[in-house]
């Protein structure tokens, strides 16, 4: 047997539900009043353009909050279209009935311009029972004969309509009577901040007060106030910004406002290095702007924020559903009006239009980048050390965002000029094709560096955390190619400058170190070196030197392999002291010192390259002395 019918539900048990659970964070009732009144003013605005009645546009709408300490109660104060006393039992008296949703479905064949009321649900206003032990409603409407009407709640089920004594302006006014847990919502400080983070820029002024208790000292002193400085008018401003910067078209935007926008809402003294105006009609609305930070550090970079707002109203920070993680190391604001969110808001409902909302941003972002790449070269070059880490993590993060920045992105070579890949593996084709060499610490590879300024080979500085990662993931990209820090083995590379004489003279040098130095090294080399400075360099593998990094990231774990790092002592046949050890190769009685000059020297080229292991160090120390010691006997 089967059986049809429908769930009932008993509107008693609804309000405590929406009480707790509906909301994540108490805060954001003052975000639902404040915008339902911004609705209220909006709807006004729309009726007037569409010729539904008379008045000015330009009146000066406004939202007033108050703060009556002695009352504690919370008071919004709007003058938009107010509600008739049927108004009121459509959309207040039926929960989840959105008189927002009524007002955009009656007008939405006249409206050509979006819908840019904030109300969808039709449960805002209960969010203000979070707070409140009751709820009054003054609310005189728009409409000819209407008349002021009076709505109180406790928050249960029941409710009571009556005339409004108060209200004979057209509009609304909500007071809210606080309840004993919600008492820090008469505190001014509290409720500028959160009117201040979620309302900055609704398009209607927001002005915030405390109401004076009549015969508080609080008071005179202002009566006195007043009276001194009679003839001065204090000014009050409005909370909020009306007309943000993202909705102006970016053509009509001048550098200085940028700036000054982004050290406003970040509050900061920094100025950005670039921006991207975002600015999309089709196929959904976004409006916004990304900032790249000036960074003074590389750690600094998690502390990006990108706001983002749904019509002017702050939803969130942070949001990586519609801002993919690697952009959120950038500061921003976007308002998307078309965001699929949920009835907290803070929740995004349907993917898939969501991830075209961050496809597109990644998209901009990148073309932003390519255009400052090629038209913007200098500054783009200028910027490249601050946004590279950025740019790399973007592409570690999503190859999409790789393929299309690729050729903008930037390599800093040892002669401190900025290539890119393509045209660094162009330009060392002749000496080593499909072979980048790089360096990982300028100070500790100088000795490689100098080699490599001898022969007229470039190298690119590679130093971030990140470049570890970002090297293997551009081998991935554009195999064969293949990364080679500088002390890697250069021999191919130096092969071409191979001085083919005293060949003689080569095998005796090397076999002279051999008797010498041992196993510490696997490859011996003798090399005509152009400097005469540097006696021997030590050359590391770099497939070895890759798998002893990884053996020791995973530090205790047996690969059953044994990783030690391939070295090759290339000795320098142009150094004196070489030239010196090799003439004195055959004296019996120098034996002793040979070995210890040759061991020196390899030492001297290990600390070169990397620290000595402390069992080396302890040996090149006490060598040194004794050299010392001859030096001054002699
Ligand atoms: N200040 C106001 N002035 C005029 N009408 C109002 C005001 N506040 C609420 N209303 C009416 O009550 C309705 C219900 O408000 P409520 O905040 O519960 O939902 P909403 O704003 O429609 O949607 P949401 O839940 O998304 O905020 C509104 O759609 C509007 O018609």
């Amino acid at each position: 047997m089967s059986q049809k019918g429908s769930i009932s539900i008993h509107t008693e048990n609804i309000f405590p539900i929406i009480k707790k659970w509906l909301y994540s964070d108490k805060d954001i009732f003052i975000r639902e009043l404040i915008s339902n009144g911004c609705d209220a003013v909006n709807k006004h605005k729309k009726l007037i353009s569409l010729g539904e009645i008379a008045g000015d546009k330009e009146e000066d709408y406004k939202i007033n909050v108050y703060i009556d300490k002695e009352k504690s109660a919370l008071i919004f104060e709007d003058n938009g279209i107010g509600m008739t006393e049927e108004e009121v039992q459509k959309y207040i008296n039926q929960v989840a009935f959105s008189g927002a949703e009524d007002f955009f479905n009656k007008y939405k064949d006249k409206m050509n311009e979006e819908n840019d009321i904030i109300g969808h649900f039709g449960l805002g206003f209960y969010s203000s029972f979070m707070v409140s032990k009751k709820v009054q409603i003054d609310t005189l409407s728009y409409k000819e004969d209407a008349k002021p009407v009076r709505w109180v709640s406790e928050g249960g089920t029941e409710y009571e309509i009556s005339d409004s004594d108060t209200r004979n302006t057209r509009g609304t006014t909500i007071t809210l009577f606080l309840d004993d847990d919600s008492k820090e919502f008469v505190e001014e400080y509290t409720v500028r901040n959160i009117i201040d983070k979620y309302c900055s820029f609704l398009p209607v002024n927001i002005y915030l007060d405390t109401i004076k208790e009549e015969n508080s000292e609080e008071a005179k002193n202002e009566n006195e106030e007043t009276k001194t400085e009679e003839n001065e008018v204090k000014e009050i401003t409005p909370i909020n910004d009306t007309h943000p910067l993202w909705l102006k078209s970016p053509k009509d935007c001048t550098d200085e406002e940028y700036k000054e926008f982004y050290r406003k809402v970040f509050k900061t003294f920094d100025e950005p290095l670039f921006w991207i105006h975002l600015n999309v009609d089709y196929p959904f609305n976004l409006k916004g702007i990304l900032y790249f930070p000036k960074l003074n550090n590389e750690f600094e970079l998690i502390e990006g924020k990108v706001k983002l707002y749904n019509n002017q109203v702050f939803v969130a920070d942070n949001i990586k559903e519609v801002i993919p993680e690697f952009l959120l190391l950038l500061k921003g604001v976007i308002d998307c009006p078309d965001l699929p969110l949920n009835v907290s808001r803070s929740f995004l409902q349907n993917d898939r239009d969501v991830s075209k909302i961050s496809k597109h941003i990644v998209k901009k972002v990148a073309d932003k980048l390519k255009s400052l790449a090629k038209n913007e070269r200098e500054s783009y070059e200028k910027f490249w050390d601050d946004i590279q880490v950025f740019i790399k993590f973007g592409c570690l993060k999503d190859e999409g965002f790789y393929d299309k920045v690729k050729d903008s992105i930037l390599f800093k070579t040892i002669n401190s000029e900025y290539i890119t890949l393509k045209d660094y593996l162009e330009k060392c084709k002749e000496k080593h094709e499909n072979k980048i060499f790089y360096v990982s610490d300028e100070d500790q590879q100088s000795q490689y560096i100098k080699l490599f300024k001898d022969y007229d080979l470039d190298a690119v500085i590679l130093d971030s955390t990140i470049d570890n990662h970002f090297i293997s993931f551009v081998e991935f990209k554009n195999q064969p190619v293949r990364f080679n820090r500088i002390d890697a083995d250069l021999s191919d590379v130096l092969k071409d400058n191979k001085d083919e004489s005293n060949k003689e003279g080569k095998e005796e040098i090397e076999n002279l170190f051999k008797e010498s130095v041992g196993e510490r090294v696997k490859t011996y080399s003798v090399e005509s070196l152009k400097s005469e400075d540097t006696s021997a360099i030590i050359l590391v593998s770099e497939e070895s030197r890759r798998m002893a990094e990884m053996k020791s990231q995973f530090a205790g774990m047996d690969f059953g392999m044994n990783f030690e790092e391939e070295k090759t002592l290339v000795i320098n046949d142009n150094s004196p002291i070489v030239k010196k050890l090799l003439s004195l190769k055959d004296k019996d009685d120098k034996k002793d010192d040979i070995s210890l000059i040759c061991n020196q020297i390899v030492d001297i080229a290990l600390l070169a390259n990397k620290e000595l292991e402390p069992s080396e160090l302890d040996d090149f120390i006490k060598r040194n002395n004794k050299l010392m010691n001859m030096v001054i006997s002699l």
